[in-house]
């Protein structure tokens, strides 16, 4: 609670400091807005007290004093919410959205990435940034709105402390559209399902890969019919949701104009021949029949104020987060130049967060400086997981990973991360030109066209580059309007990426060519083999290759078995299959099913 109040705090302060002239004229706005409508009726009775008496000054004074109220109420609350939305938006596009997107981006580790319960509060974030940075004018005005019922009560009690019951009536409404919008909410969550199953079907429908199927199955009418089902089902349950609130809000608005009625007969009759009466009788009408109004606006905003809470939490969780990871990051010690003595697991285990079975099951390991070592195993044995907690995206639960005898955790992980170069199995496809999403392998490089064409070259994607429209110019991606690339091309583009840096210390490969038929492959890993031995002269770089087809990396000077998370063999290809073990039984019937 004083946490997500400093949080408002500091978010009406970015708001003043952003635009001070605009907040000040938008909370100027919200004052004006807080008393017109009060003043309204008192205007109001002065000019029908003034026509009584017959003083014509009372008159000017009380129109003119009305009319003002009026147009404040109709045209300045208007105003000050344009203004205080635009100043909202300006300030979430252009300091809170980068903020979590930093955030986001700036946790060394990936664990927020993958596990689900932090993706929904990201997710929540993202979604919902502004509300952030509105949280704080949500609490002023809910203060304010409770200001303003408070002095049209107080404008009601000077005629007749009877009146005040029309807050009660006027809650009555409330209350009742309160419950018919439970029952909507209700209604969205119980057709959130069909919704999500509708739009699904629907994106299947226009999905390229999904597209090609449904053609050649003749699946299409089926499911379009799926899916009108699911928005049907979706909309009769919202319609009839909406049609229940309908009835509460008549019935509240029912009981509000009896009681408003009531009230004034009430008045009447207590006031009845009394001339001076009369004034103060539109001032009953005035400010009563807005009333339901004021108390409405106050709720709303105050829920409002509170609802913000359900962003501010995660908002506030985000950034500790990354506070903390940061902190824990520290500022690092640098990484060698060089490596003389290579990288050494020592006793490594790691448990994905939210999950109880190890990944990486005490394994230690010594990877020589300058050493091309193949990580092998069958599926689910944590070879990918391995490769992760080199690159410190993960950090073991216990034991070390030692780079020429420093712990990986205290080397600066930015400067760890710029002295190594990945691909990873699930790469990712930039919708870029092809010379940037080579580039973005290294950007201190990009600029260089030698360095992108050196990095196409060393992947083996010089020949399909050079066939493009625009070459290395051609943007990829037809959504803009670029052109498609198959997943093997797809693949080379991550390849060529990871190749933008010359002088890695760590070089990883990980499931590289997954995509790529057999000779592609074999002619990659061979050039990667070139590679690795003509980087490792200069920096003593180590090269770690995951992959399932033992045959391609059989020339690896180190292989290690996974099996389970464990290490359970390691030694060169010939040795290995000498020892006629796990990696010889494997080896041998991968031969066979490719024989
Ligand atoms: N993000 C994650 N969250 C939870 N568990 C995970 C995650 N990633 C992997 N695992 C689990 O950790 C274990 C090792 O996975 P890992 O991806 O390292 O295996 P792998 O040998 O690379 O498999 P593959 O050859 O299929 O890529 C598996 O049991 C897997 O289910």
């Amino acid at each position: 609670m004083i946490a997500d109040l400093a949080v408002r705090r500091e978010s009406f302060l970015r708001c003043w400091r952003h635009s001070p002239g605009l907040t000040l004229l938008s909370l100027c706005c919200i004052a004006l807005n807080s008393v017109s409508f009060a003043v309204v009726g008192l205007g109001l009775r002065a000019v029908v007290d003034g026509s009584i008496r017959a003083d014509f000054s009372a008159i000017v004074v009380g129109a003119a004093g009305a009319a003002a109220a009026y147009t404040i109420d109709l045209v300045v609350g208007q105003i000050g919410f344009e203004l205080r939305t635009h100043v909202v938006g300006r300030v979430t596009l252009t300091e809170v959205q980068p903020e979590v997107m930093r955030a986001t981006m700036g946790v060394d580790t990936i664990e927020h990435l993958e596990r689900s319960d932090y993706l929904d509060r990201i997710g929540v974030v993202r979604a919902e940034v502004w509300r952030v940075v509105d949280s704080g004018w949500a609490a002023i005005e809910a203060f304010v709105f409770v200001v303003r019922l408070g002095a049209a009560l107080a404008v009601l009690a000077t005629v007749s402390p009877l009146l005040l019951g029309l807050l009660v009536v006027a809650v009555v409404p409330l209350l009742l559209e309160w419950h018919g919008g439970r029952r909507m909410r209700d209604a969205e969550a119980a057709a959130a399902e069909d919704r999500r199953l509708e739009r699904h079907l629907l994106a299947l429908a226009i999905d390229p890969g999904a597209g090609k199927e449904l053609r050649v199955a003749g699946a299409a009418d089926r499911l379009l019919r799926r899916q009108r089902q699911a928005w049907e089902s979706a909309a009769t349950t919202v319609v009839r949701a909406r049609l229940v609130a309908s009835l509460w809000s008549a019935l509240g608005w029912s009981i509000f104009a009896l009681g408003f009625i009531g009230g004034l007969v009430l008045l009447v009759r207590q006031t009845a021949g009394s001339p001076a009466a009369g004034g103060d009788l539109v001032l009953a009408i005035t400010v009563g029949a807005q009333l339901r109004f004021a108390v409405e606006q106050a709720v709303e905003r105050s829920i409002d104020a509170g609802g913000a809470a359900l962003v501010l939490a995660p908002y506030r969780w985000l950034r500790e987060y990354h506070a903390g990871t940061a902190a824990r990051g520290g500022p690092g010690l640098a990484p060698p130049a060089r490596l003389t003595d290579g990288i050494v697991l020592d006793d490594v285990s790691f448990t994905y967060p939210g999950t109880d079975r190890l990944a990486v099951d005490r394994l230690s390991a010594r990877l020589p400086a300058g050493a091309i070592v193949a990580v092998v195993g069958e599926y689910g044995s944590g070879k990918s997981t391995l490769v992760k907690l080199l690159a410190k995206l993960y950090r073991p639960d216990s034991g070390a990973v030692r780079v020429d005898g420093t712990d990986l955790a205290d080397l600066d992980t930015a400067a760890w991360r710029a002295a190594m170069s990945a691909a990873f199995q699930d790469f990712g496809r930039y919708r870029t030109t092809v010379a940037e999403g080579v580039g973005l392998g290294d950007p201190a490089g990009m600029d260089s066209a030698e360095r992108i064409r050196a990095a196409i070259r060393t992947a083996g994607a010089e020949e399909f580059v050079d066939r493009l429209p625009q070459g290395t110019d051609t943007m990829l991606s037809t959504q803009f309007g670029g052109v498609e690339l198959s997943e093997g091309q797809w693949q080379k583009v991550a390849l060529a990426r990871a190749c933008m840096r010359a002088q890695p210390l760590l070089f990883v490969l990980d499931e590289p060519t997954a995509s790529l038929d057999a000779p592609s492959e074999r002619a990659i890993f061979e050039a990667y083999m070139t590679r690795a031995r003509a980087i490792r002269g200069g920096t003593g770089a180590i090269t770690v290759v995951v992959s399932h087809r033992f045959s391609t990396v059989a020339g690896a000077d180190l292989i290690l078995v996974l099996e389970a998370g464990r290490l359970v063999e390691s030694g060169t290809h010939a040795s290995l299959l000498a020892r006629a073990g796990r990696y010889a039984a494997l080896y041998d019937l991968q031969a066979k099913a490719y024989a």
